[in-house]
This record gives C-alpha cells, structure tokens and sequence, in this order.
C-alpha cells in the first residue's frame, strides 16, 4: 500500500484472502511436486506481476527445480494490453532440453504467456508449462493452455499479491476487485 491511501478507496472488494491464496499455493505445490519429480525443471517468473506468488508457491514445491526471471511487457504502465510485446528483461539461464514452468500472477488475454510460451519453445525446451494464481478465462483471445492455475476469475480488474494498476497496489497482500472509479479517475487524465 502507499502511505496516504485508503484501502477502501481503492478496493471494491476482496476476492482472495490470504488464506485462500496459501491454499492455492498448497494445492498447486503438491500436483506440481508430483509432476516434476526427478525433472528439476526451471522456473521461470513472469517479471514483475509473479513474484509473490512464485515466492509462496515454489516454498510448497518438493523438488529440486532453478529460477530465472523474464520480463516481458504488453501493458506498458496502462491497465489494457497493448498487444504489443516487448522482452524488457531477458532469461540468464539456457533453457534448451530444459522443462519449463511459467509462473504467473494472471493469464487474461493470453498474450502474454503467448508470447513467453514460444519464445523459449523456440528455443528448444524440453516441455513449457504454466502455472498461474489465475485464470481469466472469458478474456482470452489467443489459444494458449495455462496447465495449472489456483481460480478462475471474471471479468474484473483485480490487484494485490502482485497484480497492480498503474504498478501500484502489488503489496496488497489479498486479491481484490479494484475500484472503477480509481481507473475512471487516471483514465479521463
Ligand atoms: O494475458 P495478458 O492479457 O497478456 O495479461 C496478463 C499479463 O499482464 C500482466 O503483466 P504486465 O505486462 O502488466 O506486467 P507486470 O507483470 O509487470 O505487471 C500480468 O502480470 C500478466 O503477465
Ligand atoms: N489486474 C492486474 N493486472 C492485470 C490484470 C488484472 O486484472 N489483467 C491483466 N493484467
Ligand atoms: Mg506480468
């Protein structure tokens, strides 16, 4: 949060709680744990969006696995994709022969994990994988499996653990339907 804001000014109200979100965390953990056993596969976190969930979600998984970053960027610092995809950070590590699991906060058009998907298929991956906190699934417009995900979630702008408006709000530490107002107040600027 930023010092000076009200939460209720900014937060409709909450989706996720912080027990629902440790819940996911487990569950998703444990399939993966199952999954990846003996393959120490590399996760990948999608810059800047995954990180909460990638740090509690990997803390629930069993299995020998490396991390690396990728930055890739569509929405630029506004709140509609602007389709164009651009890599802002890339991987350090190589990620041929490598299986891959993509860490996200939230797959919604599907462009971006799109993009992440074939840009290292591209570059010879074993197998790519993602698993997302969520799935907004009504949104999509591109054909892209997101393999494992923690909930479904509408048509609404959410932020908190990660997500974030304008990358604000990501420290919320719950999932919460934000105010229409507070994107009406930055969009008319
Ligand atoms: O399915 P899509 O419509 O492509 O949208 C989902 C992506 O958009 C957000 O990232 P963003 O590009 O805003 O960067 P961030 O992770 O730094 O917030 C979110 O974290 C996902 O990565
Ligand atoms: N919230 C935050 N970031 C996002 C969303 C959302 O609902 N959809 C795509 N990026
Ligand atoms: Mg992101």
């Amino acid at each position: 949060m930023v010092k000076g804001d009200n939460i209720n000014d900014i937060i409709d109200h909450k989706l996720f709680s912080e027990d629902d979100i440790h819940e996911m965390c487990v569950r998703l953990g444990k399939q993966l744990t199952e999954d990846y056993a003996g393959k120490k596969p590399l996760v990948v976190g999608a810059l800047k969006g995954a990180i909460y969930f990638l740090t509690d979600l990997t803390r629930q998984m069993d299995v020998a696995h490396q991390l690396d970053f990728l930055d890739v960027s569509s929405y630029g610092d506004g709140f509609e994709s602007t389709g164009k995809i651009k890599v802002v950070t890339d991987l350090a590590a190589d990620v041929k022969d490598r299986d891959v699991l993509i860490v996200e906060d939230i797959v919604d058009t599907g462009l971006t994990l799109k993009f992440m998907k074939d840009l290292i298929k591209g570059r010879g991956a074993k197998s790519v994988k993602c698993c997302a906190m969520l799935n907004k699934e009504a949104r999509r417009n591109v054909d892209v499996d997101v393999d494992y995900y923690g909930s479904k979630v509408g048509n609404e702008f959410v932020v908190g653990y990660g997500l974030d408006f304008l990358n604000m709000y990501r420290n919320i530490p719950y999932v919460g339907v934000l105010k229409p107002e507070v994107i009406q107040k930055y969009v008319n600027k």
